[in-house]
Parts: C-alpha cells; sequence; structure tokens
C-alpha cells in the first residue's frame, strides 16, 4: 500500500517535511541536500501547528492499515489461488518508510509482491515517486533476492471506487432541503501541481477530470459541478482554480450552497482536516454559503470492497496473460528527464529484475 504518509505525531512533522522536500522527483531543488533541511526547519512550526489542530497529527497510517487489513482479508476469498494475502504499508515520507517495509517484507521471506498505490490518479510527483523508491531499494537487494513484483499503478474510474466516492457526496447532498437539493453546487477540490508538472506532460490533471465525470455520471448529472486545486505551495505557478477564490466566486455569483468534495486522496490529512474544514469552509460560511464536505472514504466498507476488487482484478488479469504493469505505466511524459523513471518502468516491467 504504497502513499505519502503524514506524521503520527505532532514531534514527527520535521522529519516528515525534511523526507518530503528532500525528494527530487516531488520538488528537484539546486542543492538539494543542504536546502531540503533548511526549508523543513523553517516551515515546521507552520505546519506542527496544523497536525496539533486536527487531534495531534495524521490519521493515515490508521486508515491505511484498517483498508490494508479489510482488503487483503476479502481478497482471501475474492482470489484464493494467491491466497494467503498480508497488506503492508510503505510511506514515502513518514513512518512505516519504504526502507523498514522492505526489511518487514524480507524477514518475512516474500516473493511476491503488488505494489498497490493509494492515490487513485497517478502523478510522477506521487506514485512516480513511491514507484521510484521501490524501484532504487528492490534493484538493491532489501526486499530480498527471490521476489517478483508487479504494479497496480491508478484506478481513478473503477465503479467501486465511484461508487464509493459517489455514495459519500449523496450523504452531504442530503444535508440540504430537498427543494433547493439540486441548486446546490459539487465543487471537487484536488490537490494541485505546479505548472511546470503539468506541462511536462504529467497525466494526473486528466486523470482526476476522469474521476469527476465518472462520479457526476454515477449521480445521473444531478447537481452543477466544477473541478478546483488546492494547497499549493511556495511562489511558482500552480494548476488552478484554486479552491479557496472558487468558493470567494461563487459566493459573488450568488450560489449559497456547495458540498466539498476530496477526489484525490483517500483518507483523511491536513488538507481535509485543516484547510478545507477549519479554512475554507470557515470563510465559506461568512461569505454566506451553506457547506457541507463530504466524507473521506477512510472506513467506508464499500471502498475496502474496491481495493480488494481492484487487486483481484490485477492478479486474475496476471494469470490470464496480462504483464506486470499496466500499458500506460510504460510511457513516460513527454517532457520526462528523469533517467530513473525510464530504468524503473523497465525494472517493473520485467517483474522487478
Ligand atoms: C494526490 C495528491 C497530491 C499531489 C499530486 C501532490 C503534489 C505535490 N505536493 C507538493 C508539496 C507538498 N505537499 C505537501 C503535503 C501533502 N501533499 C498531499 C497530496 C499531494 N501532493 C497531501 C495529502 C499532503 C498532506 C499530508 C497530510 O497528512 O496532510 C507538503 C507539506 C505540507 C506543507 O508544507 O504545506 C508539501 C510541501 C508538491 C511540490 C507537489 C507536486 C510536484
Ligand atoms: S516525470 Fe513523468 S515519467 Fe518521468
Ligand atoms: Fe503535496
Amino acid at each position: 500500500m504504497l502513499n505519502m504518509g503524514g506524521p503520527s505525531t505532532v514531534e514527527e512533522t520535521h522529519d516528515f517535511l525534511k523526507n518530503l522536500f528532500s525528494d527530487n522527483d516531488l520538488i528537484p531543488l539546486p542543492f538539494q541536500s543542504i536546502l531540503a533541511p533548511y526549508i523543513a526547519r523553517r516551515r515546521t512550526p507552520m505546519i506542527e501547528k496544523q497536525y496539533a489542530a486536527i487531534g495531534g497529527g495524521s490519521p493515515i497510517l490508521k486508515y491505511s492499515e484498517k483498508q490494508g487489513h479489510g482488503m487483503a482479508k476479502l481478497l482471501d476469498e475474492l482470489h484464493p489461488d494467491t491466497a494467503p494475502h498480508k497488506s503492508y504499508v510503505a510511506f514515502r515520507y513518514a513512518r512505516p518508510l519504504t526502507e523498514q517495509t522492505a526489511r518487514e517484507m524480507k524477514a518475512d521471506g516474500v516473493t511476491r509482491a503488488v505494489a498497490f498505490t493509494q492515490y487513485p490518479q497517478y502523478s510522477c510527483s506521487t506514485t512516480g515517486s513511491s514507484l521510484n523508491e521501490i524501484f532504487r531499494r528492490g534493484k538493491a537487494g532489501e526486499f530480498g533476492q527471490d521476489i517478483s513484483w508487479s504494479v497496480i499503478d491508478r484506478w481513478g474510474t473503477h465503479p467501486g471506487f465511484i461508487e464509493a466516492v459517489a455514495q459519500n457526496i449523496e450523504s452531504a447532498l442530503a444535508k440540504f432541503p430537498a427543494s433547493t437539493r439540486s441548486e446546490t453546487v459539487v465543487l471537487f477540490s484536488a490537490h494541485s501541481l505546479p505548472l511546470s508538472v503539468v506541462n511536462r506532460g504529467d497525466p494526473y490533471v486528466l486523470e482526476v477530470s476522469a474521476s469527476v465525470s465518472a462520479v457526476m455520471q454515477r449521480l445521473g448529472q444531478s447537481n452543477p459541478y466544477r473541478l478546483v486545486w488546492q494547497s499549493k505551495v511556495g511562489p511558482s505557478r500552480w494548476m488552478g482554480p484554486q479552491t479557496s477564490e472558487s468558493l470567494k466566486g461563487l459566493a459573488r455569483l450568488g450560489r449559497k450552497q456547495v458540498v466539498l468534495v476530496p477526489i484525490a486522496f483517500t483518507s483523511d490529512h491536513i488538507e481535509t482536516l485543516y484547510e478545507l474544514d477549519l479554512e475554507y469552509m470557515k470563510e465559506a460560511r461568512e461569505l454566506g454559503i451553506e457547506i457541507h464536505r463530504s466524507e473521506s472514504l477512510n472506513e467506508s466498507p464499500v471502498f475496502i470492497r474496491a481495493l480488494a476488487d481492484i487487486a483481484a482484478e490485477h492478479l486474475r488479469g496476471l494469470s490470464s496473460g496480462s504483464g506486470p504493469t499496466s500499458i500506460q505505466l510504460g510511457l513516460r511524459c513527454p517532457g520526462c528527464v528523469n533517467t530513473t523513471c525510464g530504468q524503473q518502468k523497465s525494472w517493473f516491467a520485467r517483474g522487478g529484475s
């Protein structure tokens, strides 16, 4: 179960940020080994406050473990040929880091592994970075010598995922009076990307858009909707419109009812619990908007079943002759100059050898 992770306690915030700013696949910085600790140290107090405000840490590890255990149990029934299944969490920037998970998998004598991204939509800055990390450590033998790999790299339009999101939107819409419910704007909000990444040909914007279209189709086009982008960091230009500006714009246009939907992350994190709930929703209410957020997928049984279905479909595909990765994973971004991406894709296409 690959994801970025988050600090489980406020004290872990600094190390999380240091790991994040040190990731050349996410943020290529000049003199990264010097700049990353510097930026992390400067940013720590502000981000620590945000984690303190949401209950003293990120819940992502707790949810990832629950999702993983639930999925593995269902998978034993859905795909008994490869049972028993066991889930491991590998985070990119927080405990348990990929290196720790590698040690555990090696000690357990794992010989067959599926790298299952927990980002529904593919970006080279998220899933791509996690796969590059597994590739580097896998090539060095950290997972053991006899392990073979396959990859689930994206599932942003899987019907089970779409159903789980749609059900949570329906619950949020139900909080509005029936007489005006259909006028409520469904505002999908995803973490933004720097325009330099979008313009390199990163598939994320396309894939998040596809998720939004699929959810609205499942809802029978019941409401007007937009996709907007949140959480830009630093001075460069990022994909817009920004979520906070969009709420102000909707208020200006006289839209009084909004459901906010986190679409690119499956569990709660500071971006939902702090930025959306404590900042934007408060601002929106001050502008006279009635606003509710659809819940993150967290422990949704519909979602956990979807994860198991996605994994079972992947394993069935392999037994009927599909390769270890999707065809789409093989294509590098037209503007990619990161040689690790190419090596990683070839390595996984050979089953991790
Ligand atoms: C699918 C979602 C995400 C994409 C795409 C993404 C790209 C991206 N992020 C940064 C920089 C930062 N992100 C930070 C935190 C953070 N990012 C995501 C998700 C995506 N990022 C989440 C869910 C979180 C928060 C984790 C939590 O527990 O809440 C941060 C750290 C926080 C801060 O300092 O403000 C940075 C920095 C870049 C540069 C980028 C694309 C290139
Ligand atoms: S940046 Fe997308 S494949 Fe390298
Ligand atoms: Fe981010």
